[in-house]
């Protein structure tokens, strides 16, 4: 996602990349033409508006940190977060404005608003939430799937079953199956290019860059229409 990142926002005019960090080492100096910083270095990173974190949850907390000491937004799409990781992004947002989503596409925030209203609409029914990614996600269920399982559980009062699939390089799909005696609805989003995830958190950050405090949900910033 980082490469990503990097690509897609080479390719705009409304913002420039100012630092890039990961935990290489030894430190690369600079990627893409990008300074680059590794773990323990963070704090010399220059100055910026937002920063937007696709790392893992072990590379999470010194950009928060970083975030909420300088005062300057968040984007994140990290999943597998602890708790504790989350409640830390609700503490910072009494400071900064954050936006953390487990899935930033279009297609994804949609689904999200289709399953919540299946769910109220066809209570009892059995559900079940299955995913299917490469096989270097390291977590599982994924972060989707257990937000899609917080959709339906809002209509339904309880979670769904969750199954997870690892195969070749799957980039992201995602089936809300609903059932009951003699019928079924099955709810999908293929993801098939990365890049849908890249363009929704660079246009967050765009947007929440100078927003005051704040936890922001993707859908009002982003797709107010839903
Ligand atoms: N919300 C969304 O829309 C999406 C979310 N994701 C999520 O984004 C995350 C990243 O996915 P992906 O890019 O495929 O994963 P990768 O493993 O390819 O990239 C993870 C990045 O995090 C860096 N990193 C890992 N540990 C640390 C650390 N301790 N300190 C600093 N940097 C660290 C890695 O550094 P290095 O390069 O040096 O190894 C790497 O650059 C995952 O949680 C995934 O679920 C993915 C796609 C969409
Ligand atoms: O790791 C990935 O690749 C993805 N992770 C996110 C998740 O955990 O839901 C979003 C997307 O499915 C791709």
């Amino acid at each position: 996602m980082g490469q990503a990142l990097l690509r897609l926002a080479a390719e705009r005019g409304d913002l420039s990349v100012v630092a890039a960090y990961s935990r290489s080492q030894p430190p690369q100096r600079v990627i893409d033409g990008v300074p680059h910083f590794a773990v323990g270095e963070l704090s010399g990173a220059p100055e910026f508006d937002v920063a937007i974190d696709f790392s893992l949850p072990q590379g999470f907390d010194p950009v928060l940190a970083l975030c909420a000491a300088r005062g300057k937004a968040l984007v994140s799409g990290t999943t597998g977060l602890s708790s504790a990781q989350n409640a830390a992004i609700n503490d910072a947002a009494n400071g900064i404005a954050v936006v953390w989503a487990a899935n930033y596409s279009l297609g994804v925030a949609v689904l999200t608003e289709l399953v919540r209203r299946a769910a109220a609409a066809l209570p009892g029914w059995d559900c079940d939430v299955v995913e299917a990614h490469h096989t270097r996600k390291l977590d599982a269920p994924s972060g989707t799937a257990l937000h899609l399982g917080a959709a339906a559980a809002i209509g339904r009062g309880e979670e769904p079953h969750y199954a997870s699939l690892r195969a070749g390089d799957i980039v992201g799909e995602h089936t809300v199956q609903f059932a009951a005696a003699g019928e079924r609805l099955e709810l999908i989003h293929r993801a098939t290019n990365r890049d849908i995830f890249a363009r929704g958190a660079l246009e967050a950050a765009l947007r929440v860059a100078h927003q005051a405090p704040g936890r922001y949900g993707l859908a009002e910033l982003m797709f107010p229409n839903l």
